[in-house]
């Protein structure tokens, strides 16, 4: 489903200057309904590959492929649709609820006019029934608490019904019921829906335990290494930290 062939990952600081590689993905393929913990230290990466991949930071070189389709060939509206995106903290907006934010999920698939057809008002309600989000629907998304609004944000996700869903440190501000919560949320999901789920992610203990793939930065060499169940976590840590 996603192909990362020898992609560079990293950043030019400014015209003159070289470019600054981060690592180098090698050859690596995720399919539909991997769950994907993306690992490593503070600094090795992470947000740059998925800002890479969200095309919110230019490939430096290699080859990105979505279904074998050359990812640079693909337009901004069919990348939408094909991966949606969930920050590590979204603080609330006041007066949007939570039904809203979830339906501005659906904004990808709006005709011209922005009118929501019916099934998008079936994906929002379903997804809302799925999250168990439904005594929340008209809440102020400012009012929720971390752990809701997480939960919302992933909904907000769910209803853009992409192939691909990213989510930067989607437990970094949660507390343990509720980082278990999103993680079994986010397993169930991929499983379900076939969809492919990257998070990055310092919990690593819960990573080995809901995800069924690890990616690591591996700093000294880098350059990205690949991981399958059963994980040998002393292995991996030793390698990637
Ligand atoms: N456009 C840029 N300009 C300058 N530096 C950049 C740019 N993009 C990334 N970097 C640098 O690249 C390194 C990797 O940053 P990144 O945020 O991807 O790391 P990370 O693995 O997500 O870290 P953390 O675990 O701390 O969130 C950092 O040193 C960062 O400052």
């Amino acid at each position: 489903m996603l192909r990362f062939s020898q992609l560079n990952i990293g950043f030019t600081k400014g015209q003159r200057q070289d470019p600054k590689v981060l690592f180098t993905s090698g050859e690596l393929s995720f399919q539909a309904g991997d769950f994907v913990a993306l690992i490593g230290p503070n600094g090795s990466g992470k947000t740059t590959l998925f800002n890479t991949i969200l095309d919110h930071q230019p490939l430096l070189s290699g080859n990105l492929f979505f279904n074998e389709k050359d990812w640079k060939t693909l337009s901004r509206k069919e990348k939408v649709k094909t991966v949606s995106f969930v920050p590590s903290k979204f603080n609330g907006v006041q007066h949007l609820s939570v039904k809203e934010l979830i339906a501005m999920g659906r904004a990808p698939h709006a005709n011209l006019l922005n009118q929501f057809s019916q099934k998008d008002h079936q994906v929002v309600a379903k997804v809302m029934e799925e999250l168990d989000l439904t005594q929340f629907a008209e809440k102020d998304t400012l009012y929720l608490s971390d752990g809701e609004r997480q939960i919302a944000m992933i909904g907000k996700a769910l209803a853009q019904e992409t192939r691909i869903i990213i989510l930067d440190e989607p437990t970094a501000f949660l507390d343990y019921n509720n980082r278990r919560k999103v993680l079994k949320i986010l397993q169930k999901v991929a499983r379900k829906n076939k969809q492919l789920i990257f998070i990055s992610s310092h919990d690593l203990e819960l990573c080995f335990e809901y995800c069924n793939r690890v990616v690591g930065i591996d700093q000294k060499q880098k350059e990205m290494c690949d991981f399958f169940e059963p994980f040998h976590k002393e292995d991996i840590i030793s390698k990637i930290f």
